[in-house]
């Protein structure tokens, strides 16, 4: 096993992840912590302790306490007060109401609060009369189409919202319902569930339905109680458990003929470990609504994240693979298409779907590879050596002898590291051995000097053999007092 991240002094922390109802953690604003531990050298070394699942910034969520540490009663208290201050300051059902409140209203009755991000029922105006607001033209087709009116997130660090461009939701809408699912379970994919039912009106379209998965509760104000649940995926919580687990279940039952499927789109510094746990359960609760003769298989999943966190969600989730179609979004500055953002995106399809049955489109240049059984980029040529098509770029990449693989067309061969790097690379620098007692000859995993060794702990999703691990992990402001606290994810620099 590998850290999953690093706290950016050089050591790792690991995610324990733990299934049973007595070993959840205690409850942030975000739902149960998540248990981690300072791997590698320091006074803290080996030390656990329970911080945020969903934020990746102390200033969005600071809850911060050891595993062994005693918490006063009055502690407690005043965390509980806290939770529910930052619950959203309606209930569904409430939102629901005002609603159908809202769409009885003549236009130039219908106001939506741009700095609340809510839709105002006219006894509301003056509580928000110095905000800004839009107006009047609030119509039906507008209140279908949520993501657009709502503010995108921003937060880079943990939760930056970026939105599919209609090219990709139709590719995936299209491909779904053609590969027969009728019930589409959107995890995080609020433009796509809101597509769903655009494409429903269509006609010649084959109804689909949808239920939306989200931290992101200013959907509630869109959605009924069936469509949409406020959740956290990276502990698996449901805020409202009782309402929103029964909604999940009926949604993932098929009694009905429609087979569903699960799309995915995390937000880019999310950890693996616990996105694939999350995801795990969700394939397990729907195994247990299956009827005998497909119980023995996975819940059918697509996870769209960029290629470079290939080896991790393999390890996790070995029935995966990682396909070349390159997802656009419209408000990233880097993955979009036109003029300003980079041609390339990045963001692929995980999925335990038949490589083969994932056609992708002609016309934006892919192909498809007879030895690979799966369509790919244009660019991306099949190695004899390897035998497959290795880019994962979608440039043509060439194949070392000396690597014995194939590497990005920009890499040279560098005799001093001992590998393919960027001409420009820090050279000699990237053989950093052992952390605890600094031998070249082994990583910190290893090493003999530590009493700790951890393969033994934490998730037992084992590691392929040969899986290539990614050091792009993400980078962790250290904490004050010697606390660790959950990383940062730094936006990965492509070459
Ligand atoms: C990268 S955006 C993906 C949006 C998607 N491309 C679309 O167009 O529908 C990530 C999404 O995950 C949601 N999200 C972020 N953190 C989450 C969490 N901890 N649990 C559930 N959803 C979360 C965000 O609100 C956002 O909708
Ligand atoms: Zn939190
Ligand atoms: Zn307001
Ligand atoms: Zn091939
Ligand atoms: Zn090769
Ligand atoms: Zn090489
Ligand atoms: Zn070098």
């Amino acid at each position: 096993m590998d850290s999953e991240f690093s706290d950016g002094e050089g050591f790792g922390i690991e995610v324990i992840l733990r299934d049973t109802e007595e070993e959840k953690g205690p409850c942030c604003p975000h739902g149960p912590t998540l248990l981690f531990e300072k791997q590698g050298g320091g006074e803290t070394q080996g030390r656990r302790f329970y911080a945020c699942s969903a934020c990746r910034d102390r200033k969005d969520c600071s809850f911060f306490q050891w595993e062994d540490e005693k918490v006063s009663q009055a502690r407690l208290l005043a965390r509980e007060k806290e939770n529910q201050s930052k619950q959203p300051p309606f209930s569904h059902q409430e939102y629901c109401s005002r609603f159908q409140e809202f769409v009885s209203l003549p236009l130039d009755r219908r106001r939506f609060c741009q700095e609340c991000q809510l839709l105002l029922l006219p006894n509301e105006w003056s509580a928000h009369a110095t905000h800004r607001a839009l107006g009047d033209d609030i119509t039906v087709a507008r209140l279908r189409r949520p993501s657009l009116l709502l503010r995108p997130l921003e937060n880079k660090k943990s939760n930056a919202q970026y939105l599919f461009a209609d090219r990709s939701c139709h590719f995936l809408l299209d491909l779904l319902a053609g590969l027969g699912f009728g019930k589409l379970l959107c995890v995080g994919t609020p433009r796509l569930h809101e597509l769903v039912k655009i494409r429903n009106q269509e006609a010649g379209n084959k109804a689909l339905k949808s239920l939306l998965l989200d931290i992101d509760f200013r959907y509630a104000q869109f959605y009924g109680e069936e469509e949409f649940c406020h959740y956290n995926m990276f502990n698996h919580h449901f805020f409202n458990p009782e309402r929103a687990e029964a909604v999940f279940k009926a949604f993932l039952s098929e009694e009905g003929p429609e087979k569903v499927v699960m799309v995915t789109d995390p937000p880019f510094g999310g950890l693996v470990k616990p996105l694939a746990h999350s995801f795990s359960r969700i394939s397990d609760a729907w195994k247990t609504l299956q009827t005998s003769e497909s119980c023995s298989q996975e819940m059918p999943m697509v996870w769209i994240f960029p290629y470079f966190f290939e080896s991790r969600i393999l390890q996790c989730l070995p029935s995966f693979s990682m396909l070349d179609y390159q997802v656009d979004y419209d408000n990233h500055p880097l993955y979009k298409h036109g003029k300003t953002g980079r041609r390339q995106s990045p963001v692929r399809l995980f999925t335990n779907l038949c490589p083969r049955s994932v056609v992708l489109p002609e016309s934006e240049g892919y192909r498809f590879c007879s030895l690979c059984e799966r369509f790919v980029s244009s660019g991306n040529q099949h190695c004899p050596i390897c035998n497959a098509c290795t880019s994962k770029d979608g440039r043509g990449w060439r194949h070392c002898t000396l690597c014995n693989k194939c590497v990005k067309p920009s890499w040279l061969h560098c005799a001093v590291c001992g590998h393919c790097a960027l001409p420009d690379h820090p050279c000699g620098r990237s053989q950093t051995g052992c952390f605890t007692c600094s031998s070249l000859k082994h990583k910190h995993r290893a090493c003999p000097h530590s009493g700790k060794r951890r393969e033994d702990r934490g998730h037992t999703a084992g590691r392929r053999p040969g899986a290539n691990l990614s050091k792009h992990t993400a980078n962790r402001v250290a904490a004050k007092k010697g606390k660790p606290s959950p990383h940062t994810s730094k936006a990965r620099k492509v070459t």
